[in-house]
């Protein structure tokens, strides 16, 4: 079980970009100094955008070799592959491509099955063949609701924990069809940080750390990492901490 969450607040957002990326590069060239393979996973969303694009601009100072780090998504929305809204189109476009990272594994797109269970059961399938057995570091966005993932407030799939992934239909967030791991497979994560910028987050992120509440209000509660679980704010979303 993880220890209380720590929490580093970063003045803006640019800064709050730089200080993940820098730290995740760091992580990543520890563990492959010491032999391991890291699995990472990545988030859409805003402020994990910046992340990645400062990834591409400070990788070739880093000490990493993108080609040994296994790349995972924590959703994906569920439309063609060519489409900007992937998460992982978005993610090669900032710096999947430009750091040589060869180990991306996607979830299968609209145009490649037919229904969002078949991505998402495809997605199980993979994870459990790669032994991705648990993450090294899981990156994760907040909603203001409280959504992580693609795991909503209210929403049955909070309850899909016997399965790695489960398809998100109607949700509150657009694109309406989504595929997200479950409660269960986020939480096979040594390290979980979660990434909010702006004040429209603040809220949120207060709920998700306060004492009290419950999961299926705020999700993002559900979410914690074996080792170790970092909240990386920004002072605007770090306001109701
Ligand atoms: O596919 C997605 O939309 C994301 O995975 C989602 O969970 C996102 O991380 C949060 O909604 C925060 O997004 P913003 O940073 O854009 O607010």
């Amino acid at each position: 079980m993880s220890f209380e969450p720590r929490i580093e607040v970063q003045p803006d957002a640019d800064a709050l970009a730089t200080a993940v990326a820098g730290e995740l590069l760091s992580r990543l060239a520890d563990l492959q100094a010491s032999g391991g393979t890291p699995q990472i996973g990545l988030t859409g969303g805003t402020i994990a955008e910046a992340v990645h694009r400062e990834l591409a601009r400070l990788s070739p100072d880093a000490d990493v070799d993108w080609g040994r780090v296994v790349v995972w998504f924590g959703d994906e929305r569920f439309v063609p592959a060519g489409s900007p809204d992937r998460n992982a189109g978005q993610a090669r476009a900032a710096f999947l491509d430009a750091v040589g990272a060869t180990q991306v594994h996607e979830v299968p797109a609209a145009d490649q099955v037919a229904t969002a269970a078949e991505a998402a059961e495809a997605y199980g399938n993979a994870m459990r063949e790669h032994g991705a057995g648990s993450f090294d570091v899981l990156m994760l966005g907040i909603g203001p609701d409280g959504h992580v993932a693609s795991l909503f407030p209210g929403r049955p799939e909070l309850d899909a924990d016997d399965s790695v992934a489960v398809a998100v239909a109607d949700s509150p967030k657009p694109p309406p069809e989504r595929v997200s791991l479950t409660f269960a497979a986020l939480n096979r994560a040594d390290v979980v940080w979660f990434l909010a910028s702006g004040e429209g987050k603040a809220e949120a992120v207060g709920r998700a750390l306060a004492p009290e509440g419950s999961i299926a209000e705020t999700p993002a509660r559900g979410v914690n990492g074996s080792v170790e679980t970092t909240w990386w704010l920004d002072r605007d979303s770090a306001s109701a901490v």
